[in-house]
């Protein structure tokens, strides 16, 4: 499906729009989606709908970009840094444009460990590096790029500080914010609780461990877990759309939107509360029962793995292979290996944001607009918004019925009696392996054994005596 039409689609069916559906049902009306593609010349926008941007905008919020960590750099220079380019060269031929509001990323700058609301100098000079990449085979891109991106820990990241040394460029001519949000997560209250829909950042995390599939992850308990709603990201860019188009700052305003020095929340105490969360309101066909640790410790997780993911995994598949299906654990743990091991270096440490900005957009909304566009997260609720979030991913992203739950409950009792048998019979089997060879074992298992018997039938004699 092309884009435009996969966006019309969605005002017409995503839940996400009922709300406003039902207060505007024509709300459609007042949107005129434009066909663009960012990997073509001048974004491969038609005449016509150039002619129509130019004459009608107001205010720019640029959000489209590539967020893949394992995207070639050639790609995401293109998609984050060269078409952003294009776009201000748009922009500067809008006859009424008030702001350009660029959606960065807090991890823009990651390198550093206390990040302030100003740009940086960029790793390299953008330009220069368009040039040369662009004569350069795309093998030999991927040779060097650990060498460009240096001490960031993906293209994603250094792309996103390149294309805010690009916008930068451009504020003597345009009105520029520029907003940096964290790690961003499902909605806290707008339009309602909960909603996300898609595997992006922590949300593939939590279904894999809500599914009993993640039992392990490299991850700090004590280090900040700097989740954003996406709500109060969508409103703090709104409100730095007014005020930047209202106050014309002459330089380009940055608003790191994080939740860290705020309200704090940290990985460890986001782990036991996504686990009772799953427990409480269990995914339907669990593989194994939610049971997820976080641990620091590289040798601990590596054990973990073998443990608790590639053991099972095996085991499962060969159950698949006898019964004459299509083994896919395997394929299945290799790929969120390499999923998580991409987001470990964010969940392994932590950062911290300056966000005067914020509280100074906060401060310069009236009582009425601070609350309906509320980006105020000293009333966070964590524990609330993390339990929210996990039913947002069952019932947004993998679709799944609320009054299913029951039926996953009962799930996850018959998965607990499968492990005591398991658990039982391996103990047994080892036994009778060690017993097989050693004396002691032997001497250990037969006393034992005895003492079971003998607690029997103290326990029968004395049941005998009280009847
Ligand atoms: C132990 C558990 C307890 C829980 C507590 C601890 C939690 C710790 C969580 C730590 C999370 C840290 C998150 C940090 C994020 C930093 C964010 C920086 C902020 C940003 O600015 S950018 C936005 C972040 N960007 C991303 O998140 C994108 C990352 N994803 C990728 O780069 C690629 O998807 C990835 C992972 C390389 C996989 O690529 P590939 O194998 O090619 O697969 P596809 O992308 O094509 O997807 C195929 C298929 O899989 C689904 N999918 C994608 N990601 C996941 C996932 N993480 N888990 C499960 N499934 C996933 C995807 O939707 C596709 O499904 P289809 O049905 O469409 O096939
Ligand atoms: N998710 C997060 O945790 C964070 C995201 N951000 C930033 O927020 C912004 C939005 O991210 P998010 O919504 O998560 O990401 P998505 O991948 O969901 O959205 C990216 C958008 O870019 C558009 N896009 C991608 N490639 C092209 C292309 N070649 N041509 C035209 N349009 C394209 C997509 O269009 P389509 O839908 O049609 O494919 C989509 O609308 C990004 O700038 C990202 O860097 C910042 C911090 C955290």
């Amino acid at each position: 499906m092309g884009r435009l039409v996969w966006t019309k689609y969605l005002w017409g069916t995503s839940r996400l729009f009922d709300r406003v559906r039902e207060d505007n049902p024509d709300f459609h009306q007042k949107i005129v989606p434009i066909s663009s593609e960012l990997t073509q010349p001048a974004l491969a926008i038609s005449p016509e709908d150039v002619e129509r941007l130019t004459s009608c905008v107001n205010i720019i919020f640029h959000c489209a970009a590539t967020i893949r960590f394992d995207e070639p750099l050639k790609h995401a220079l293109q998609l984050n840094v060269m078409a952003t380019q294009q776009l201000l060269n748009l922009a500067q031929q809008m006859h009424h444009l008030q702001a350009f509001i660029h959606i960065s990323t807090a991890y823009a700058n990651c390198n550093r460990r206390h990040i302030d609301e100003i740009i940086y100098p960029p790793p390299v000079e953008p330009k220069k590096l368009i040039d040369s990449l662009e004569w350069m085979e795309d093998s030999i891109v991927c040779d060097i790029t650990p060498r460009l991106i240096g001490d960031r820990p993906n293209t994603y990241t250094y792309t996103k500080a390149l294309a805010e040394c690009v916008v930068q460029k451009e504020s003597s001519k345009l009105s520029i914010g520029i907003i940096r949000p964290s790690i961003v997560g499902a909605s806290w209250q707008e339009p309602f609780p909960g909603w996300i829909d898609n595997f992006n950042g922590p949300s593939g995390v939590f279904i894999a461990a809500g599914k009993g599939i993640l039992r392990t992850m490299r991850a700090n308990n004590d280090a900040v877990a700097d989740l954003i709603p996406v709500d109060v990201v969508i409103n703090l860019t709104l409100a730095a759309g007014w005020y930047t188009a209202v106050h014309r700052p002459k330089a380009a305003l940055v608003y790191n939107c994080t939740t860290g020095g705020i309200n704090p929340f940290h990985w460890g105490e986001i782990e036991h509360h996504v686990m009772s969360s799953f427990k409480r309101n269990p995914l339907e066909q669990a593989f194994r029962r939610p049971n997820a640790n976080i641990t620091s410790n590289y040798l601990m997780n590596q054990y973990w793995i073998l443990v608790s993911h590639k053991f099972p995994a095996l085991i499962y598949d060969l159950y698949l292979r006898l019964s004459g299906q299509k083994p896919q654990m395997m394929r299945i743990f290799n790929r969120l290996h390499k999923a998580i091991g991409l987001l470990e270096y964010f969940s392994s440490q932590d950062w911290e944001w300056n966000s005067e900005n914020m509280n100074m957009l906060m401060s310069h909304l009236s009582p009425e607009d601070r609350k309906t566009f509320n980006f105020d997260v000293r009333q966070l609720n964590w524990p609330e918004y993390i339990e929210n979030y996990c039913i947002g991913t069952k019932k947004y992203v993998l679709n799944e019925d609320m009054s299913d739950i029951p039926a996953a409950r009962q799930h996850l009792r018959k998965l607990r009696n499968i492990r005591y048998t398991f658990n039982t019979l391996l103990l047994v089997f080892i036994w009778r392996v060690f017993i097989a060879r050693s004396q002691m074992a032997r001497n250990i298992w037969y006393f034992v054994v005895s003492l079971c018997f003998k607690f029997l039938s103290y326990f029968r004699a004395s049941s005998t005596l009280t009847n």
